[in-house]
């Protein structure tokens, strides 16, 4: 990222997870400011990796090449028509936020150059996924300086229509809450079944990371890989009957159509 000053406007969840990942993949702490009401999350961000805080987001926006607006989307509106006086069309801004359209954004901000941004929470160990979509203000040097930001923390992914972002937040970016699901109720069960709390937690949690870098660093696909482990009449055939009967499939598609409906819903009411 070299000499690139980001402003993080918001320090709650998702920002906290950007810092980390950024500073612990050697993005130096003092181009890194983070603005926030709350100063006790501010507090702990600046002890653990010493980047500059404010409490008033148009300092904080002072001298950045990059703003990350990531505040709720129900707020968004309101910070950015108070960052407006402070934002120019020199600044390259990238709004995290679920369900706030980049028109929206333009408006509230009197700036064109925005970029569309879902990552996701795995971003603090550098594993994070991001769907991006840049307007057509967005220079190739401020989309080269976003795709390296998001890199910095995981995989990014550029999408040519903007609407998919609804689609990647009910994949990637809602989705470690998903497998946490997976690995809570894993966990219970194998208590249920008799086994001590750690140690059901650790299996569930090992066999997730497990799978998880099989399925992305094996040339077999996910159906492939869950056929390897599925011996005809065996253990995971009755796991994977069971699941199915209950509808997995079919659940986890309605899942991801409640959170892409949700993306679109915010898009709506608050992009008055
Ligand atoms: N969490 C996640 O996994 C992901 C979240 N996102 C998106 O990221 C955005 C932030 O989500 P998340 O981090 O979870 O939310 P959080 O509530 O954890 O963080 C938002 C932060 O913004 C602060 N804030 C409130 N008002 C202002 C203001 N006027 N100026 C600056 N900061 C303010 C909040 O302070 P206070 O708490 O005091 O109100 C809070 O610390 C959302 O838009 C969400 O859609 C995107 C991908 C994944
Ligand atoms: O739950 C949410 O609305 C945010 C967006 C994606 C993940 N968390």
């Amino acid at each position: 990222m070299g000499n690139t000053k980001i402003t993080f406007i918001g320090a709650g969840n998702m920002a906290a997870s950007l810092i980390g990942g950024l500073c612990k993949q050697g993005v130096h702490a003092h181009n890194i400011n983070a603005s926030d009401p709350g100063e006790a999350q501010l507090e702990k961000l600046k002890s653990t990796y010493a980047i500059h805080i404010f409490t008033d987001n148009q300092l904080a926006v002072k001298g950045a090449d990059i703003i990350v607006l990531a505040v709720k989307p129900q707020i968004m509106r309101q910070v950015c028509e108070q960052l407006a006086v402070a934002v120019t069309d020199q600044q390259l801004v990238i709004s995290i936020a679920a369900g706030i359209t980049s028109d929206s954004l333009i408006r509230w901000l009197g700036v064109h150059t925005i970029i569309r941004c879902m990552p996701n929470t795995p971003a603090l160990i550098q594993q994070g996924v991001s769907g991006l979509y840049a307007t057509k203000a967005v220079s190739t040097q401020q989309r080269k300086q976003a795709e390296q930001l998001l890199s910095a923390v995981g995989l990014a992914v550029w999408l040519e229509n903007e609407q998919l972002i609804d689609a990647v937040t009910a994949v990637s970016g809602s989705g470690p809450a998903y497998f946490f699901l997976l690995i809570e109720a894993m966990t219970e069960a194998g208590i249920k079944l008799g086994l001590p709390a750690d140690i059901a937690a650790q299996l569930a949690q090992y066999t997730a990371q497990g799978a998880s870098n099989m399925a992305c660093q094996s040339t077999l696909d996910a159906a492939q890989l869950r056929q390897q482990v599925t011996s005809p009449n065996g253990t995971t055939d009755a796991a994977i009957r069971a699941f199915q009967q209950g509808g997995f499939n079919q659940l986890v598609e309605t899942a991801l159509r409640s959170a892409a409906s949700r993306s679109q819903e915010l898009a709506q009411q608050l992009s008055e």
